[in-house]
C-alpha cells in the first residue's frame, strides 16, 4: 500500500489511527510530542485569527486548521486551552477565505472572514498570514530539530554519561588496581543501570575445565545485592561452556540479544531453576583479551520491554572495559604472585649470603692493636694476605680512617665486612681480593690526603671501593646486554654497577650490618647517594667524560674542590684510579693480576663464542699473543690519563702515575719482543715456503 492509499484509508477509517496513536505501541512521550506539535499549529492559527480581527476591527473570523483527518475549527476555552472540533458546514458562506500556507507549500489552515473585507484588508491579512505560516514553519523546524536535538540530546546525554563513566572506570582501573573486583562491580552496576536491566552477571571461562563460572552474579538491582563470588565462582553456578546463551556467546564470540529466552533453544533454564528467577530476555556480550574470549557479561530482563540497539551499542563498550579491568586484575595478580616469590627468594638468599656466627667470632678474637704501617703504601700487595687477614685488615683500615670521627658498632663492622666478602663470587679477577685491593688503594689515598673530604664522604668512598664489584659474574656490561640477561632487563645503563650498588644496600639492610646506622636519616640518604655515585663511576664508560670535564676545569683554572660538581668528578676519578690500581702496582703484582684478568676475559670470550658471537680480540684466547700490545693500549689509553689527572689533584699520589708509566714501558718491551717473535715465525714460514717452492 503506497502512502497515498494509506492516507485515503486512514481518512476513511479515522478510528484506526486513533486506536494506533492511543494504543500500547506508541509510547506516552511520543504521543505527547505529537499532541504538542498539533497544539502548536492550532495556537499559531488561532492567534493569527485574533490578530486579523483586531486589525480589521471585527470579531467573527473563524479559524480552521487543516490536517490529514480533515478541517477542524480552533477555539480557546476559558482556561486558555486550544479546543479543536470537527468543522461544521456554516449556515452562511464566509465573505473571504484566507489560506495559510507555509514555505513547504503545506496548508496549515484557513481564516474564514464572516464580515465584508476591503482589498486593503486582504493585503494586510495576506502579509500577516505569510509571516504566521513562516513563523510556524521555522518553529516546527526548530522544534523538530530540537526534538531531533532533544532525541539527540537524549543520545548525547546518554553518551556523555557513558563516556564520563568509562573515564571513571579507566581512572579507577589505574587507581584501584588493587581491588579490580571493585572496578568490575562498578562497571556491571553502571551497565545494568544504563541498559535498565533487572539483573547482571559476569561469567569467566575456566579454560582447563572448559566451563563457565559466575564471578559476579546479581541477586538484585542495587549494588549491595551484587554477589561477588570467589575466584572459582559458586560451585552451582558453573556449567559447560557449550551450554546456554552464555556458552554460545563464549564459544562463538558473538553478541546475542535474546528477546524471549525460553523460546530460544540455546537458553539454559537450569540456572533459573536454581535461583527461582525467571529470565525473560538477555543481552549477552563476550569479553575479549587479546582476541581471546575470557568470559561473558549478561544483562537480564530489561525493565521495560526488551534490549534495543542502543543498549547493545552501549553495552558493547562496557564489555571492552570489563575486558580491560579483568586483564589488569590478572596482570596485577601475576605481579603480586611474583613479588611474593621474589620476597621468598630474598629471604632464602639473605639467610645464605650473610656471614655466620663462627666467622664473626673468629675475627673478633684477633685484636690488631699496633699500627700496620706496611698498609700505608700503594705498593702493598694484598695478594699475599690470607683469607682471614683480608677481612681483618679491611676492618683495621675502616677503624684507622673513621673511628675518631664516626660512631659505629664494631660487631656490625665485622659482620658487614665478612658478608661483603661472602657476596663476591669466586671468579678469576672480579672477586673479594679485587674488592679488597681497591678498598686498600682508597685507604692509602685518604690516608695521604686526609683533609680533602669530610668523614662521611671518606666513609662513602671506602665502603664503595670495598663493595664496588659485589656479585660480579666475571662478565662485563656488553655481555650482560647481548645475552639479554635479567640484570640487563632491569638496568639500561651501567648494568653491573647498578647491581653492585643494589647488593651494597641489601647488605647494609641486613640485621646487624648497618655500619651507617649512627647517621641521621638525611646523612644516611646522602651517604647512600654518594655510594651510588661512586660505584656507578667505576663503569669505565663513564671515565672518559668525567676525565674530559675535570681536565677542562683544571686547564681553564676554574677547578674548585669545594664546588659540588667538581667534588663529584674528583670522587669519580679516584674511584676509577682505585679500580685500576693493579696497573699502578709493582711490575710483579701487575703481571700476576693481568694473568687473572685475562683468564676472566677469555672465559667470557669462550661463552660468547658458544652463543655464536665473536669475542672482541681482548677476550679472544686465540689472540693471547697480542696481550702485551693490548696492555700498552689499555695503560696508555686509560690508566695513565687517569693517574696523571689524579696527580694534578693529589700530588701526594703521583707515585701511581710513575708506576703506571713504568709498567706501560715494560708492556711495550714485551710487545716488541712479541712482535719480533712473530716476525721470526713469519720469516721462518716464508723460508720454509721458499724452500718448498724451490723444491730444495
Ligand atoms: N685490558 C685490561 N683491562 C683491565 C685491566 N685492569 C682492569 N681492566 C678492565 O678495567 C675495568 C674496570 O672496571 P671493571 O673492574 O668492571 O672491569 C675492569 C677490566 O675490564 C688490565 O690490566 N688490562
Amino acid at each position: 500500500m503506497d502512502e497515498e492509499r494509506c492516507l485515503q484509508y486512514l481518512k476513511a477509517n479515522p478510528y484506526v489511527l486513533e486506536a494506533l496513536v492511543t494504543g500500547p505501541f506508541v509510547s506516552r512521550e511520543t504521543f505527547q510530542k505529537w499532541a504538542k506539535k498539533r497544539d502548536q499549529k492550532a495556537r499559531v492559527l488561532y492567534e493569527l485569527g485574533r490578530c486579523c480581527e483586531q486589525l480589521l476591527c471585527m470579531n467573527d473570523v473563524t479559524v480552521v486548521m487543516s490536517s490529514m483527518d480533515g478541517a477542524f475549527q480552533v477555539t480557546k476555552n476559558a482556561e486558555g486551552e486550544m479546543k479543536i472540533r470537527k468543522l461544521r458546514k456554516p449556515k452562511k458562506a464566509p465573505y473571504y477565505v484566507q489560506k495559510v500556507v507555509d514555505c513547504s507549500e503545506t496548508i496549515l489552515g484557513e481564516l474564514h472572514f464572516n464580515s465584508p473585507v476591503t482589498d486593503r484588508d486582504l493585503a494586510t491579512v495576506s502579509v500577516i498570514s505569510t509571516w504566521a505560516a513562516a513563523t510556524h514553519y521555522f518553529a516546527k523546524i526548530s522544534s523538530q530539530s530540537s526534538e531531533f536535538l532533544a532525541d539527540d540530546t537524549d543520545k548525547i546525554n546518554r553518551q556523555r554519561k557513558l563516556s564520563n563513566f568509562l573515564l571513571e572506570v579507566a581512572k579507577s582501573i589505574f587507581q584501584d588496581i588493587i581491588s579490580m573486583d571493585l572496578v568490575i562491580m562498578k562497571i556491571m552496576n553502571f551497565a545494568q543501570k544504563l541498559v535498565n536491566a533487572d539483573r547482571a552477571s559476569l561469567f569467566l571461562l575456566d579454560t582447563k575445565t572448559k566451563e563457565l563460572y559466575a564471578r559476579i552474579f546479581d541477586v538484585g538491582t542495587n549494588a549491595s545485592e551484587h554477589q561477588k563470588l570467589d575466584e572459582d565462582g559458586a560451585k552451582d553456578l558453573r556449567f559447560p561452556m557449550n551450554k546456554g546463551i552464555a556458552g554460545y556467546v563464549a564459544t562463538t564470540g558473538q553478541v546475542l540479544n535474546i528477546e524471549n529466552a525460553y523460546e530460544d533453544s540455546r537458553f539454559n533454564p537450569e540456572v533459573d531453576s536454581k535461583t527461582g528467577y525467571t529470565t525473560r530476555n538477555i543481552l549477552c556480550m563476550p569479553i575479549f583479551i587479546r582476541g581471546t574470549v575470557i568470559g561473558v557479561v549478561q544483562m537480564v530482563n530489561k525493565i521495560d520491554g526488551h534490549f534495543n540497539r542502543d543498549d547493545e551499542d552501549a553495552f558493547e563498550m562496557f564489555a571492552v572495559y570489563c575486558g580491560l579491568a579483568l586483564h589488569h586484575a590478572k596482570l596485577y595478580d601475576k605481579i603480586r604472585r611474583s613479588e611474593q616469590k621474589y620476597r621468598v627468594a630474598l629471604e632464602v638468599l639473605a639467610y645464605h649470603s650473610v656471614c655466620n656466627k663462627d666467622e664473626v667470632n673468629k675475627l673478633k678474637k684477633i685484636h690488631l692493636t699496633d699500627r700496620v704501617s706496611e698498609l700505608e703504601t700503594f705498593d702493598f700487595n694484598g695478594m699475599k694476605l690470607s683469607e682471614l687477614e683480608k677481612p681483618l685488615y679491611a676492618v683495621y683500615m675502616f677503624k684507622a680512617l673513621f673511628q675518631t670521627d664516626l660512631r659505629f658498632d664494631p660487631d656490625d663492622l665485622i659482620r658487614f665486612v665478612l658478608t661483603v666478602r661472602k657476596n663476591y663470587r669466586r671468579v678469576a679477577y672480579h672477586n673479594w681480593a679485587h674488592g679488597w685491593s681497591v678498598a686498600h688503594a682508597m685507604f692509602v689515598l685518604l690516608f695521604v690526603k686526609k683533609d680533602i673530604f669530610t668523614p662521611h664522604e671518606a666513609l662513602a668512598l671506602y665502603v664503595s671501593c670495598l663493595c664496588h664489584d659485589l656479585d660480579h659474574r666475571g662478565k662485563n656490561n656488553a655481555y650482560m646486554k647481548t645475552m639479554s640477561t635479567p640484570l640487563a632487563a632491569i638496568y639500561t645503563t651501567s648494568v653491573m654497577e647498578h647491581h653492585h650498588f643494589n647488593q651494597t644496600v641489601t647488605i647494609l639492610q641486613q640485621n646487624g650490618h648497618n655500619i651507617l646506622k649512627s647517621m641521621s636519616s638525611e646523612e644516611y640518604k646522602q651517604a647512600l647517594g654518594l655510594i651510588k655515585h661512586c660505584i656507578l663511576a667505576t663503569d669505565l664508560a663513564l671515565f672518559f667524560p668525567n676525565k674530559a670535564k675535570l681536565n677542562d676545569y683544571l686547564d681553564n683554572g676554574t677547578f674548585n674542590i669545594h664546588t659540588p660538581e667538581h667534588r663529584r668528578l674528583v670522587q669519580a676519578i679516584l674511584m676509577t684510579g682505585c679500580d685500576l690500581i693493579a696497573s699502578a702496582k709493582p711490575w710483579q703484582v701487575q703481571t700476576e693480576t693481568v694473568k687473572v684478568i685475562f683468564e676472566e676475559f677469555y672465559d667470557q670470550g669462550d661463552a660468547e663464542r658458544l652463543s655464536g658471537k665473536d669475542p672482541i680480540p681482548m677476550m679472544d684466547r686465540t689472540k693471547a699473543n697480542e696481550l702485551p700490545q693490548m696492555q700498552v693500549g689499555f695503560m696508555r689509553g686509560i690508566c695513565l690519563p687517569c693517574y696523571e689527572l689524579i696527580a694534578r689533584i693529589i700530588p701526594e699520589a703521583d707515585s701511581l702515575r710513575d708506576r703506571c708509566i713504568y709498567n706501560a714501558k715494560k708492556w711495550e718491551e714485551l710487545a716488541e719482543e712479541q712482535r719480533k717473535i712473530a716476525e721470526a715465525k713469519n720469516s721462518g714460514h716464508e723460508n720454509i715456503e721458499k724452500k718448498n717452492i724451490n723444491g730444495d
